[in-house]
């Protein structure tokens, strides 16, 4: 039994709820609660992500997908609900067990840059060399394997500060899944990528998810490549899941919510101004800011 979010006037409560574990469910998130401070980021969300496809999370600016991945990973802890990866439940973890799941989660962060004094092949090589005890010779193929499956292996011998922002971003990519892990989470993979860059980007999280047995998470704002991509798609806002499906369900879908997210649209029902007091009367207000 865990705790579930509901607000009841205005009051964020927490009631029990029973954990109902599916096999070809990877991760499963009942009733996550989560506050910074007096912002509420999540309140009652329930979400699956399905072993073997790309899922992606989209939604505002600020609206908690980057929060939501630190959840997953056990970063940051929730302040009620379930947040189960592969059968555990990663908000009961001790420090060790927490470890060992995120040995098997590889991560593509915005900010995941590689260690500037580092070689290509050491960045790729770094996690096998910290986690493993494999031999010299075991760590030059798997880092050659990983490379090749980026199309990098060619630049193995180039420093980070030689590579283009797309490159940097593939030999990420190949460092995150130096250890094969089950699952990889990426945070805004396209930020800053030129077309080729990205459309590259996208056919290799699909390639190596569906080559490598993985199963992604993908935090997007890139909502038309994001669609492409994946399998399954779900729209958070305001602590919620206020719209979910395949692609092909979201670009059928009506909703308000939907086609202001999916079409990008200025209106609808996500406003443009962060919640604020009116502009007359704080213009009015004393004081230095
Ligand atoms: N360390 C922190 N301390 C306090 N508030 C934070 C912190 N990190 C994030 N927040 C707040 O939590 C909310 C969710 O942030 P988060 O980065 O998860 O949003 P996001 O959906 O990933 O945004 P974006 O799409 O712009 O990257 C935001 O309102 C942000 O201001």
């Amino acid at each position: 039994m865990t705790q579930q979010g509901l607000e009841s006037d205005g009051v964020l409560e927490c009631r029990d709820v029973a954990g109902d574990a599916r096999p070809e469910v990877l991760v499963e998130i009942r009733g996550l609660c989560f506050r910074r401070g007096e912002r509420v980021i999540f309140e009652d969300l329930d979400l699956d992500i399905r072993r073997g496809t790309v899922t992606a999370v989209m939604g505002p600016s600020g609206t908690g997908k980057t929060t939501l991945l630190k959840l997953i990973t056990g970063q940051l802890h929730p302040d009620a609900g379930t947040i189960r990866v592969d059968g555990q439940d990663v908000t009961r973890l001790d420090s060790a067990e927490l470890y060992r799941l995120r040995r098997r989660m590889g991560m593509l962060f915005q900010s995941g840059a590689l260690l500037t004094d580092l070689s290509v092949f050491d960045n790729v090589a770094y996690p096998l060399r910290e986690h493993t005890n494999l031999s010299a010779s075991m760590v030059r193929k798997l880092v050659l394997l990983k490379l090749e499956a980026v199309g990098l292996r060619g630049a193995r011998d180039l420093m980070p500060s030689q590579l283009s922002g797309g490159m940097a971003r593939r030999v990420a990519l190949a460092r995150a899944i130096a250890l094969d892990p089950m699952m990889i989470l990426y945070d805004e993979p396209f930020t800053g990528q030129d077309p080729i860059s990205m459309g590259m980007l996208m056919a290799l999280i699909r390639q190596l998810n569906d080559a490598s047995g993985l199963t992604s998470i993908l935090v997007s704002h890139d909502v038309r490549e994001t669609a492409s991509i994946a399998d399954y798609l779900y729209v958070i806002f305001e602590g919620r899941v206020v719209a979910q499906g395949t692609p092909d369900e979201l670009a059928a879908d009506r909703s308000e919510w939907v086609r202001q997210f999916m079409d990008g649209l200025p209106d609808g029902p996500v406003h443009f101004h962060y919640p604020a007091p009116d502009l007359a009367d704080d213009l009015l207000l004393r004081g230095d800011r």
